[in-house]
């Protein structure tokens, strides 16, 4: 254990990749000395079964910074009791083990389902140009399940604009757990000067969340005696007895014991989807094979299917590259980043080193799971990976330990270990492994959407077209760069105003009803069909109505009409400009541009120059993709080969 090393020099919040790059180059243990600490840091799983096996070592004294987060009084919980031999945290223990038992978990998938369903609606109505926060997103999402498949509370944060006061006070107290260890000597000062500001307003939030978590305790306590079939986490809990008193939990320790299972079950869940999300943004290759998986499982939204199956149980298990994904992340993310602390209450043998009584050792999960000895190449997003690796076989999905840390004949599973192991392993993990995928799954397969001419004709083709996919208003957007080209044989010069108001005000008042150049098949009713579903307007020109009007929105890139007028040539350069912006603006969608039938003879012209299009019916499409190459640019467009039932024919 050669390092020492000064803490203060340390960014605080960086210092789990500091302690990795101290793992990278002294080994899987080291020591570390800071004013008033002692530490010893372990990254090897082989030392993993002597700290967290059975007995293993207790948790260290920081734990308690956290019992401020679920109770005024000092009182143990589950996640913070010391040792796990201590009668009440096996107590608590093995009367939550229903709760989170298969058949539980089980049940409540449609719960998970029909908030992830929220979550699409949120998404929808946000539309594509609002920025959503990823994180704040889905901790309202794992707040609604976790409240609702725990304790029967119905928050639905979810369908609530606005801040949610939980995460808003617990968010406050969290940044004031870290900053008790960060900065101790402010702490103290705001403690002996209760009547300073920052003493008053910090007490002023800690009153909220408490007034928060008794709310709740109060309202489920108002239902009466859980039924005895009942295996929720509150009927688990109202079940425990005090091995001492043969009591029932009350007060403080009930309310903190109720906070840390909805603490546990809140910003992990969340934050793993998250990053999960962040890094499936950032790598579309990766996005794409998802994709295609939940493509062939029927489940993702396509132009062709909007409404794909609802996700059920069973799928969970038949999904493994979103599963790698998951893995790959969690190993490069893991929530419990800054490590799990424990301390040695007498000397003991760790990889080989005597360690003496009274020393901090900590767990680097982050460091075991990055540096290049477990995970080669270990800064690459790579969910490959895992693939013929199952999960089942994974340590963080067993939660055991073998006696000697080699049990685990997988390789990469024993270094893998985002829920710990053995007996202070997550008890919450069964959830965890059936909430993320399922709200990825659902999140990633559901998107798409349809970009149009402003021309009525096109708008009320794709408004069929969205109607049919029952894709949300939102999901449509008007682009001026595929309308048709502007020259006088289109537009009457004397309509020609730029956009200040309404579109009907001007655009759609040369074309409404009439059956000019602009509604050639006024009078024949449009029919779209769609997988196996017809949708027939019988009045394609039918008056807009302002309640069409009400969810249109202009696309941010192209919401500009083009010169006018133009020439054939420059609105031949501007659609296929167009369909680059919004492939590049939707990139790993599926979208469908509707347009006119010289632009989509032009799209296609310049995809097959060697061909020529000889005719584009009305409703008539074909469907042009393109990929990443493994540097991340793209490859050339690709048509798909040509099909005569579309209604785009073209001859080479
Ligand atoms: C992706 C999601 C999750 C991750 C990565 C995660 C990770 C962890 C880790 C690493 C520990 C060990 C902490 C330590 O020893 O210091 C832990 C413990 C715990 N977790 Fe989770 N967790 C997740 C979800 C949940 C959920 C959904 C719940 C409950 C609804 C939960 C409740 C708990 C509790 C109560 C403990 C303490 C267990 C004990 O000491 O007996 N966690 N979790």
């Amino acid at each position: 254990m050669p390092q020492t090393a000064a803490f203060l020099k340390q960014e605080a919040h960086a210092h789990h990749v500091i302690w990795t790059q101290f793992a990278n180059k002294y080994g899987g243990i080291y020591r570390l000395e800071i004013p008033g600490h002692r530490f010893v840091v372990v990254s090897d799983p082989a030392i993993l079964p002597a700290i967290i096996g059975r007995p293993g070592l207790p948790k260290w004294a920081a734990y308690q910074n956290v019992v401020p987060l679920v109770a005024r009084s000092k009182v143990e919980t589950l996640f913070t009791t010391p040792h796990s031999s201590d009668p009440m945290w096996k107590a608590v223990r093995k009367a939550l083990n229903p709760a989170f038992s298969p058949t539980a978990i089980r049940s409540k998938f449609g719960l998970v389902v029909d908030k992830c369903l929220a979550l699409a609606d949120w998404l929808e109505q946000s539309g594509p140009n609002k920025d959503v926060e990823a994180q704040d997103l889905m901790a309202r999402l794992t707040l609604d399940v976790v409240l609702m498949a725990g304790f029967g509370i119905a928050s639905n944060t979810l369908t609530a604009p606005g801040p949610v006061p939980l995460l808003k006070e617990l968010h406050f107290a969290m940044d004031e757990s870290f900053r008790t260890f960060s900065e101790p000597v402010r702490a103290v000062v705001l403690k002996l000067l209760p009547f300073l500001p920052a003493a008053k307003e910090r007490e002023a939030h800690f009153v909220r969340l408490y007034g928060i978590w008794d709310g709740w305790v109060k309202e489920m306590q108002a239902r009466g005696p859980p039924a005895e079939t009942d295996d929720s986490m509150w009927a688990c809990i109202t079940r425990v007895r005090d091995p001492s008193t043969g009591m029932p939990m009350e007060g403080d320790k009930l309310q903190a014991e109720v906070a840390s299972l909805i603490v546990g079950g809140l910003d992990t869940t969340a934050q793993t989807c998250s990053f999960t999300l962040a890094l499936l943004a950032t790598h579309p290759e990766a996005q794409k094979a998802v994709a295609a998986e939940l493509q062939s499982a029927g489940l993702l939204s396509t132009p062709a299917k909007r409404s794909p199956r609802l996700l059920n149980h069973s799928d969970l298990s038949r999904l493994p590259y979103l599963d790698a994904v998951v893995r790959e992340s969690m190993r490069m993310f893991p929530v419990s980043a800054s490590g799990l602390g424990r301390y040695t209450t007498e000397p003991a043998v760790l990889g080989g080193y005597l360690v003496p009584a009274g020393t901090e050792v900590q767990i680097n999960y982050y460091a075991m799971q990055n540096v290049e000895a477990n995970f080669p190449e270990p800064q690459r997003f790579q969910p490959e990976r895992w693939l013929g690796h199952p999960r089942a076989a994974a340590g963080a999905s067993s939660g055991e330990l073998s006696a000697d840390g080699s049990g685990e004949a997988d390789p990469l599973a024993r270094a893998f270990l985002p829920y710990s192991a053995g007996p202070r392993s997550c008890i919450g993990q069964p959830l965890a492994q059936m909430e993320v995928p399922t709200i990825l799954a659902m999140v990633l397969g559901r998107f798409e959407k349809i970009v149009s001419s402003p021309f009525l004709r096109c708008y009320q083709t794709a408004k069929i077209v969205q109607k049919v996919l029952q894709l949300s208003d939102k999901a449509l957007e008007i682009d001026w760069q595929l309308c048709e080209v502007l020259t006088n044989r289109f537009l009457a010069g004397e309509l020609w105003e730029p956009p200040s108001g309404s579109i009907a005000d001007w655009m759609w008042s040369c074309t409404r009803g009439g059956d000019g150049p602009e509604n050639p098949d006024a009078s024949r009713p449009a029919t779209v069909e769609i997988g196996a579903v017809t949708e027939t307007s019988t009045a394609p020109c039918q008056e807009i109505t302002s309640k069409d009007m009400a969810g249109l929105q202009w696309s941010s890139i192209s919401d500009r009409p083009p010169v006018y007028p133009e020439s054939t040539e420059e609105a031949h350069a501007r659609y296929t400009a167009a369909l680059d912006t919004i492939a590049d603006r939707h990139a790993g969608q599926n979208v469908l541009v509707v347009t006119h039938g010289e632009a989509v003879r032009r799209s296609v012209a310049r995809l097959l120059p060697w061909a020529t299009v000889y005719e584009v019916q009305h409703c008539g499409f074909t469907v042009a993709r393109r990929e990443r190459d493994a540097e991340g640019d793209w490859d050339a467009w690709e048509l798909e080969d040509q099909d005569c039932t579309r209604g785009v024919s073209w001859v080479t």
